[in-house]
């Protein structure tokens, strides 16, 4: 990765308005912005092609797999695939082994996330001991460790208990940090691996119906309501969660909401295939959620995108569907994705999805240093978008350590031309730069 010193990005759209300027860096700041800057002759240079330029966006929901199943990703691994994605910041999630419930996992996987240097690694803290959901995490020393953790979740599990769920939550405002919810009631998907409804009647998979995550939402948004503080809810998947998203945010209650990108995109109907890419938590589900889902994401009921990045091994893919890991990738085609199923359609423009890619995410867990503006004086985390072009996705050319893409062979709109991390390329033209 190239040091801070000067870095002249020339002839690129801020948010995609306007005609081309160029965009000055120095020492990691945006020193000026307009048409046809001079730089100092030691300065890096980056043809911008016209690219839209947009705040380098924030993932609130990463899997990195480091401690544990580094044969799936590492955190090396996992930003590199941000930084080629136009992410600046992630969210590395806790359900690591061993799992991320105290400061010295989260202080080492904040300190080798430094290291590599693509891009900032923010861990996330387990709420409960072990994700057992029996006995509350160390958040305090989390908190207050070097990597001064922001969110807990014990995402992968729901904290089913509400008692403990209501002691999280005003434990967490205490410490002003954020909880995300894995909203699901365990008692209903016992044994599920896809959406209850017709598809998974027809194909013999036993079903997560969506009140098993609509009941936790609106429990959790209950619980927020009375502890007086926020919560936060992982990757919603129904037309369900929109409304009582909606409703809640209406009664004034501090609850905020993800989407990740398969769930603005893919359906059960591709449960057909019975092909295990296509297994993730929670399950696919059908048009009329996609469809509230992305007007939700629209109005500003759900306030993010998020990617949900789950590598998985391959022998854990390639096995029957109903044994098969849940997850799929996410950093790498993200931005793709929001473009087909937001921009295209007219639902988003650029500063839609600087809102809903980097600005919303990062309020909601305090970022101060992402997320901000394109204007002189800010900090220079920033995405170049290449609006115009496509690309074809291969499992095999992903940065990723795992290949578990639902995209693959699909051809996707926009690519990432550049990735700034401070002032210094982190990604540039599908490379990373170390
Ligand atoms: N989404 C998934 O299907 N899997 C995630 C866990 C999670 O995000 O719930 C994983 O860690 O693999
Ligand atoms: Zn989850």
């Amino acid at each position: 990765m190239s040091a801070p010193g000067s870095l002249l990005i020339t002839d690129v759209r801020p948010y995609g308005e306007g005609d081309p300027v160029d965009i000055l860096i120095v020492d990691g700041v945006i020193a000026e912005i307009g048409p046809d800057l001079t730089a100092p002759a030691e300065a890096e240079r980056i043809a911008g092609g016209d690219a839209v330029l947009l705040p380098g966006f924030v993932d609130l929901h990463t899997h990195l797999r480091e401690p544990g199943r580094e044969d799936t990703e590492t955190i090396a691994s996992g930003s590199a695939a941000a930084a080629l994605g136009g992410y600046t910041a992630v969210f590395a999630m806790a359900n690591t082994d061993p799992v991320a419930d105290n400061s010295t996992v989260t202080d080492n996987v904040y300190r080798t996330g430094r290291e590599v240097g693509l891009v900032d690694v923010h861990p996330v803290g387990a709420v409960t001991v072990g994700l057992g959901g029996k006995q509350l995490a160390e958040m305090g020393m989390m908190a207050a460790g070097a990597a001064k953790v922001k969110m807990f979740s014990d995402d992968g599990k729901c904290v089913d208990d509400p008692l403990l769920m209501r002691r999280a939550l005003e434990y967490a405002k205490g410490l002003d940090v954020l909880i995300a919810q894995h909203a699901e009631e365990p008692r209903l998907t016992v044994g599920a691996v896809a959406h209850e409804g017709p598809t998974a009647s027809r194909l013999g998979l036993a079903g997560w119906p969506r009140a098993a995550e609509e009941s936790i939402v609106v429990r959790d948004a209950l619980l927020a309501r009375d502890a007086g503080t926020r919560v936060h809810i992982c990757h919603a998947s129904t037309e369900g969660t929109v409304e009582l998203v909606k409703w809640a945010k209406a009664q004034g209650i501090s609850i905020t909401a993800e989407v990740t990108p398969h769930h603005l995109l893919l359906t059960d109907a591709r449960l057909e295939s019975y092909d295990p890419v296509n297994k993730v938590n929670p399950p696919l589900r059908e048009e009329r959620d996609t469809a509230a889902l992305r007007r939700g994401l629209a109005d500003g009921t759900i306030d993010c995108v998020a990617t949900d990045h789950a590598p998985h091994a391959a022998q854990e893919k390639c096995c029957e569907f109903s044994v098969a890991r849940p997850g799929m990738l996410g950093l790498e085609t993200a931005l793709s994705i929001v473009v087909e199923t937001m921009v295209t359609p007219g639902l988003l423009d650029w500063r839609g999805v600087a809102k809903v890619m980097s600005e919303r995410p990062a309020q909601i867990v305090g970022l101060t240093d992402q997320g901000r503006p394109i204007a002189v004086g800010e900090p220079a985390n920033l995405t170049l978008v290449d609006a115009a072009a496509s690309w074809t996705v291969r499992a095999a050319d992903l940065a990723s350590l795992s290949g578990n893409t639902p995209y693959a062979d699909m051809t996707l709109p926009a690519t990432i031309r550049a990735t700034v991390l401070r002032g210094a390329v982190t990604a540039h033209e599908g490379a990373v730069r170390r």
